[in-house]
């Protein structure tokens, strides 16, 4: 039986509504960001809702939906794939808004640049995929752009040109409240707000998915809320100018179906088919697999054969995120020790949970996760910018090591499984201290508290129009 539990403590009814909804059929992290799909079920809800009331006519509970009786509240998270992390933020916020509110809101996860505008807007995930596997021209761009002037400019020259796309975008949602999760949706939304005078109707938040040395693009003056996952973040957001009322500091929002009760490893591992006795690391390297994960792998199933016994010391498991190639020729390897190789995971909680440490590139999503499970971490590398604070985050905390090297990797974790089991101990203690599971029910909290806040100022009825 492991513990992985939860530095603070909750409410137990909390845990319970958490392990209900992730462990009896519910699927809370299951990918429905189909915006025809979810408004169709959300509004279903919404009348039925309206018809269990009494209200049974047909036009009746049209006007009543219109006019805002009962009315659910429409929440736009707006996110891109450029990594995985920004889409695990998403999903983390919309499941807690589930399980803290129920139907009262409706969430819309959205790349609104990727379905509204031309290029480049509509292309970054393909950019920013080609610009970090050339780590100098990343690094020139992240920094190059951090002068307020320049992106500031550029941001807003794009707002102008694709203006009447976005506003189209943005409006067909019609959101009460609007969740940006990444550095480059701030500029254009509010920009379009503020032409249709909506800022005083519409709540418009940032969640930062940065640990450290996240881009400036993230500290827009204009939000209501700017949630950062740390005291570093923080402490950037206020040289920045924002005010000390819109920070909030409550940790990177994880999705609640990671575990932070009691866990039971050996039934995580008999699910997932690993060896039950052996210790496990987990390899991987953010949704795109990327990072030396293949060199790494490769030694650690030398490290973890003790060839004098003929036996294996350790187990590997490596997730390989949309990195396909990195799959199939992990694959075709011949292995000495148990070793599984997977693709794109949907329930990362449970490989977290059933593994012993785990080695990553230094993406913030994955090291907030492996927190929250008490892995020790061994970071192999960052994206030169925003991850690079990633990892004095991690080292200084002593919750886990950094080392680019593959074989130092695999000596490390060979170390941590026979003759330092002490120092794996003390760093999985460290990183449960440095966890905060509970960082994302804040956040829908304090969310949901501007958004009654808000309601009080202006009556319910008004029907702005977008
Ligand atoms: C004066 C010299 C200027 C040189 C500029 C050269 C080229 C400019 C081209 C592109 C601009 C690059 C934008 C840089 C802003 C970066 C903000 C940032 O932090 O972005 C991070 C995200 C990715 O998210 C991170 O993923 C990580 C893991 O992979 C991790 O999860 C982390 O938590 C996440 O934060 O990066 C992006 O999304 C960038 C996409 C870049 C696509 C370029 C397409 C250009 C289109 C629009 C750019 C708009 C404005 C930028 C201002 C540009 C000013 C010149
Ligand atoms: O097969 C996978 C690989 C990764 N992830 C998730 O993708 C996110 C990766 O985010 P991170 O910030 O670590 O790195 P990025 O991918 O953004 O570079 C984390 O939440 C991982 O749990 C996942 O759900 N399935």
């Amino acid at each position: 039986m492991m513990q992985v539990a939860s530095p603070r403590t909750r409410s137990d009814s909390l845990t319970e509504k958490v392990f209900r909804r992730v462990y009896s059929n519910f699927n809370i992290s299951t990918v429905e960001d189909d915006y025809i799909v979810h408004s169709r079920r959300s509004s279903d809800y919404e009348k039925e809702r309206l018809r269990k009331k009494g209200f049974e006519d047909k036009e009746e509970v049209m006007e009543m939906e219109q006019m805002g009786a009962e009315r659910i509240k429409t929440v736009l998270i707006l996110m891109s794939d450029t990594g995985g992390g920004h889409r695990a933020s998403a999903e983390a916020i919309r499941d807690a808004f589930k399980i803290e509110f129920g139907d009262d809101y409706r969430i819309i996860i959205k790349d609104v640049w990727k379905e509204y505008t031309g290029w480049p807007l509509n292309d970054m995930e393909r950019q920013y995929k080609f610009m970090v596997k050339h780590v100098g021209l990343w690094s020139v761009a992240f920094h190059g752009t951090s002068p307020k002037w320049i992106h500031k400019s550029y941001l807003s020259a794009l707002a102008a040109y694709y203006a009447k796309e976005i506003e189209t975008g943005l409006m067909e949602y019609k959101p009460d409240i609007i969740i940006s999760v990444h550095p480059l949706m701030q500029h254009i939304p509010l920009w379009v707000m503020k032409r249709q005078e909506l800022q005083k109707k519409v709540i418009f938040v940032t969640v930062i998915t940065d640990l450290n040395t996240c881009h400036r693009t993230w500290f827009h003056h204009g939000v209501s809320r700017c949630y950062c996952p740390s005291k570093e973040v923080a402490k950037r957001a206020l040289v920045d100018g924002l005010d000390d009322s819109q920070i909030r500091v409550f940790g990177l929002p994880v999705r609640p179906s990671f575990p932070r009760t009691i866990i039971n490893k050996d039934e995580l591992r008999r699910e997932l088919e690993i060896d039950l006795p052996l210790p496990a690391v987990l390899l991987m390297g953010g949704g795109e697999g990327m990072g030396p994960v293949q060199k790494t792998a490769k030694a650690l199933g030398d490290s973890l054969y003790n060839s004098k016994e003929r036996k294996p010391i350790g187990q590997l498991i490596v997730i390989c995120g949309r990195n396909k190639v990195l799959a199939s020729t992990l694959a075709s390897h011949e292995w000495k020790i148990p070793f599984k190789v997977r693709g794109f995971e949907t329930q990362m909680e449970k490989w977290m949970g059933a593994c012993d440490c785990i080695i990553t590139k230094a993406g913030p999503g994955t090291i907030a996760e492996a927190l929250i499970c008490g892995l020790p971490i061994i970071l192999n590398d960052y994206i030169p910018g925003q991850e690079k604070g990633n990892v004095p985050y991690v080292v200084d905390n002593g919750a886990g090591v950094f080392t680019r090297s593959p074989k130092e990797t695999a000596r490390i974790v060979a170390d941590w499984f026979s003759s330092n089991k002490d120092e794996l101990k003390s760093m999985s203690e460290n990183a449960l201290k440095l966890a905060q599971p509970e960082a994302v029910f804040d956040i829908v909290k304090d969310i949901h508290h501007l958004s009654e806040q808000q309601q009080q100022r202006i009556p319910v009825f008004s029907d702005f129009s977008y």
